[in-house]
């Protein structure tokens, strides 16, 4: 999926404080865990001005580099976590760089639990108001509601609040029910803001050699009956720059019913969901190429609910890679309403995301094209 918000290139716009992490650093207990802040009433923000703080820190920031991702098995708290290549089931050459690794038991049962749970209670909170739509274009709208048999309804660029790629609430109202609310539910927790994801970092890079430096936010997934997620690669194919998803860490919270496989479309290699079970892959080859071969799929559930989490690695670590940042003045709406974005058609679905992202801005996609 297309969907970079953890990118240095926001600093031109806005980005003043940012939340300590370690003030969120509690115990264990999940629940705490996850977004604890409480959206401010961005309908009254004007575009602040660039912290200085913020810009002093970012240009000073080395970056760190991820090139390489390589596999271990170990013992931990009377589990063994062992990796097993999956290799291409089709008659592709081993003549690129992709490799999908899968770990059975990578996390503990009580471990998945508590990441539903937590999940669960956050998407519960975050939808009492119905959330606003925002699109990666206006073709990307209309593809949308042309899946839904309601091509005849005439959208334009003017449908979009101003400065932005999203519906007023009132149509955002009206697509979500022509959607017929057919999305995945994303909530996001951040290095540091609790024990557990000291935890997981410390796994993820013990049995991967992936860095914690250069994983960004910790994304908990899930997909009700019917939903999946289309077609992509976790990387922007002919990318001119370096900060982008070099690894994808993925462990599935549940087991389930029916359907709901990550498949590797191009490798034909299809993995089923199963509790604590973690599939990891690089998208990007040791020279920081997107690897098209990468693409994969969230097939859709088709009985019962899944849920995942996930963490992307990055090939050249930014400042704001894996820190909570302030959410955009943009666009106007009420304080915690939930944001769903619709990545380009052919290339991916609609998520609900319990925090907002830069990208909704028009601006601010225009001066990530820019550079
Ligand atoms: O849910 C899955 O199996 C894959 C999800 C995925 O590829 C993504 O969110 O980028
Ligand atoms: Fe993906």
């Amino acid at each position: 999926m297309v969907l970079p918000p953890e990118t240095t290139k926001s600093i031109t716009l806005t980005l003043s404080s940012l939340m300590s992490t370690n003030k969120l650093d509690k115990k264990v207990n999940f629940s705490s865990n996850i977004v604890t802040e409480k959206q401010n009433d961005n309908s009254k923000k004007q575009l602040s001005q660039p912290n200085l703080k913020y810009l002093q820190n970012a240009a000073e920031f080395s970056p760190t580099f991820q090139k390489q991702l390589e596999v271990k098995k170990i013992f931990l708290e009377g589990r063994r976590i062992a990796p097993v290549e999956l290799l291409p089931q089709n008659n592709i050459s081993r003549n690129h760089s992709v490799r999908v690794y899968m770990f059975d038991d990578f996390l503990s049962a009580e471990e998945c639990d508590g990441l539903r749970s937590v999940h669960n209670k956050h998407v519960k909170s975050g939808s009492t108001q119905s959330p606003i739509l925002c699109f990666e274009n206006l073709q990307t709208l209309r593809l949308n509601l042309e899946s839904v048999n309601r091509s005849h309804v005439t959208v334009s660029a003017s449908d979009f609040t101003e400065g932005t790629y999203c519906l007023n609430e009132t149509f955002s109202l009206q697509v979500a029910d022509w959607l017929n609310y057919n999305w995945s539910y994303s909530t996001a927790f951040y290095f540091g803001e609790s024990t557990f994801s000291k935890k997981m970092a410390a796994l993820i890079q013990e049995t991967t050699s992936l860095k914690p430096e250069n994983g960004g936010k910790f994304q908990i997934t899930s997909y009700p009956q019917h939903i999946g997620y289309k077609k992509h690669t976790d990387c922007i194919e002919d990318n001119s720059h370096f900060r982008d998803r070099f690894a994808t860490v993925l462990v599935y919270l549940d087991d389930v019913e029916s359907g709901g496989e990550t498949a590797f479309t191009e490798l034909g290699i299809w993995v089923k969901p199963k509790k604590g079970r973690a599939l990891v892959w690089n998208n990007m080859n040791e020279f920081g190429k997107c690897e098209p071969l990468s693409v994969h799929e969230a097939s859709k559930v088709t009985k019962g609910q899944k849920y995942i989490i996930q963490r992307w690695y990055y090939y050249e670590s930014f400042w704001a890679l894996g820190k909570r940042m302030e959410a955009p003045p943009l666009p106007p709406r009420e304080p915690d309403i939930g944001m769903v974005s619709c990545d380009e058609f052919h290339h991916g679905s609609c998520r609900w995301y319990d925090e907002w992202s830069y990208d909704v801005m028009k601006d601010y996609r225009s001066t990530m094209n820019k550079t």
